[in-house]
């Protein structure tokens, strides 16, 4: 399969090196599209990748798959250009929380016959909760994130809530360290019911994230303390490896978890 990343920051830089060093099943960086050519020019070279800041062309490059891998306001700006030739893997999946946006991406891809895949990204337990809200009724979704206070360029001793409310609010406040909040919203009860707290702490070295639900299932608590990427502490490593592993799954004719 070949693929095509948008973006080249820590979770392409990643994908690329993963993908070349362990040969996964035939996947394999075809293409790379920046905005900023010069920057990523050596990058592009070191791992024998075409670089592209024309976004036609890199859709034209022979790519099987998109992944998006920038942030929030770039998947708004191509991702439904992207849709109309190709599939595509969000990881901004911040984005989807502006309803409208969402039902136009839903409407491209469907029109162009193109899947939208959302990686799990840095949390788990997104199949319990979807299963739990689709056939039975689910009653209260919350999120407690907490991370390295300087992830949020916050100068403090110990903790500090920065932030209490809707998954809604959340990303809009910060689009660079909460979009679990909305693919959790996305499988449960929506980006205004799911109840999110973030924590600054700088006494933790690990991006940590609790999810707690209830419904006619029962209920669930998903803990995870997570490696943060040494090029980017506000992205832990999971996010990048849960891409990875939607390439994979996609790859395999056994679907675990669906
Ligand atoms: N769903 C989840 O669980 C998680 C999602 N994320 C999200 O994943 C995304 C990627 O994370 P990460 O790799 O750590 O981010 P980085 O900041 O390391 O990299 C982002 C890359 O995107 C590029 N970029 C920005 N704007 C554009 C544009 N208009 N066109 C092309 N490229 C562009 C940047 O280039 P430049 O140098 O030009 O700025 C940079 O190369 C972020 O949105 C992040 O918030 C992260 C963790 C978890
Ligand atoms: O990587 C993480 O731990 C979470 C994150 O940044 C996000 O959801 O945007």
């Amino acid at each position: 399969m070949n693929i095509g990343i948008i973006g080249a920051g820590s979770i392409a830089t990643f994908i690329m090196k993963e993908t070349q060093q362990k040969q996964l099943d035939g996947l394999q960086v075809k293409s790379l599209f920046v905005r900023n050519f010069k920057k990523y020019e050596q990058l592009a070279a070191d791992y024998g990748i075409q670089l592209f800041d024309d976004i036609d062309q890199f859709l034209d490059s022979g790519i099987d798959i998109v992944v998006e891998a920038a942030n929030v306001a770039t998947t708004h700006q191509l991702v439904p250009k992207v849709l109309e030739k190709k599939e595509v893997i969000i990881i901004s999946i911040g984005a989807l929380a502006d309803e409208a946006f969402l039902e136009q991406v839903r409407l491209v891809g469907k029109k162009h016959n193109h899947s939208i895949y959302l990686p799990s990204g840095a949390i788990g337990g997104i199949d319990a909760i979807q299963n739990a809200n689709g056939l039975g009724e689910l009653k209260r979704v919350s999120l407690t994130t907490r991370k390295p206070a300087h992830s949020f360029g916050e100068d403090i001793e110990g903790e500090k809530v920065i932030f209490q409310g809707s998954a809604a609010e959340a990303i809009e406040k910060f689009p660079k360290n909460i979009n679990v909040s909305i693919v959790l919203s996305l499988a449960g009860i929506g980006v205004e019911n799911t109840k999110v707290e973030i924590i600054a702490d700088s006494t933790v070295t690990k991006n940590h994230h609790q999810i707690q639900a209830e419904g006619t299932f029962g209920s669930m608590t998903f803990q995870i303390e997570n490696e943060p990427m040494h090029t980017n502490p506000n992205t832990s490593m999971l996010a990048a490896l849960s891409v990875l592993g939607t390439l994979k799954k996609l790859q395999s004719n056994i679907k675990i978890g669906l």
